[in-house]
């Protein structure tokens, strides 16, 4: 279970996340969503550890996320910041030698899902090749939480189906928590259980998947529409 009391983020004068109180159960896909700028990164950061709250602590399975406890969390980043001259195979060695839960035999099936062959430099990926392998890194990590900045981005349909169905082949519900942030609301709608909605740096909508198909009769980006016709008439 992941929890966030009382967490406000600022950065010099800058309030990314203000006063967010929530938690997040064990065994879901958990989408955040809003406009450039709500605070979406900063909220996946600060709970692999990478940014400390202002004030107010998160707990990731009941232990708080510090300098020291950081690592039962693998994280996804929006950039590409992989050293070009080592091949796939070399990532995946500097991987198993830096992350314990780190799984050789889960990431060379993962890889061979995503079509990417092991020798190939990074270099010499094509951007969906590249986007795919750093699905592939992550998902072998063993961890209780998996946190992906923007995993669609910039990449091409296909590229994009591909991914999402090696999300719902490798990640291990029984023991994982993912937490996504994306602006691909259609594509991922599949995947996920839950969506949380940020706006200036508040959680200011929260909602079950299931529950706005049953109760709403409404998809998550109807959902989105209304938060947005609602903001323009306030
Ligand atoms: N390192 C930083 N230094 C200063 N300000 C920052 C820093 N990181 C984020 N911010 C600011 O904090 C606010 C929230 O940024 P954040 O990146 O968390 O938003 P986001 O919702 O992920 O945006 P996007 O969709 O554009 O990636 C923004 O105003 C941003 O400019």
């Amino acid at each position: 279970m992941i929890q966030l009391k009382n967490v406000t983020k600022k950065y010099g004068n800058v309030v990314a996340l203000d006063d967010i109180s929530l938690s997040m159960e064990k065994g879901k896909i958990i989408g955040v969503l809003g406009a450039n700028g709500s605070g979406k990164s900063t909220f996946l950061k600060l709970i692999a550890g990478l940014v400390f709250p202002t004030n107010g602590k998160v707990f990731v399975d009941g232990h708080e996320v510090t300098r020291r406890i950081g690592r039962n969390v693998a994280y996804l980043s929006e950039l590409d910041a992989y050293y070009d001259g080592f091949t796939v195979q070399d990532m995946l060695e500097f991987y198993a030698s830096q992350f314990m839960d780190f799984n050789m035999e889960k990431a060379r099936d993962i890889l061979d899902f995503m079509q990417i062959e092991p020798v190939k430099k990074l270099k010499h990926l094509s951007k969906g090749g590249r986007g795919r392998a750093k699905i592939a890194f992550a998902l072998a990590r063993e961890v209780p939480v998996l946190l992906m900045d923007e995993p669609l981005s910039g990449l091409d349909p296909m590229v994009r189906e591909l991914i999402i169905k090696g999300l719902i082949s490798f990640v291990d519900l029984e023991k994982q928590t993912i937490v996504m942030t994306t602006h691909e609301v259609d594509e991922v709608e599949s995947l996920l259980d839950e969506v949380i909605f940020l706006r200036d740096g508040k959680v200011v909508e929260r909602a079950f998947v299931d529950e706005l198909r049953e109760k709403s009769r409404c998809s998550v980006a109807g959902w989105l529409k209304k938060i947005y016709e609602g903001e323009e008439k306030q």
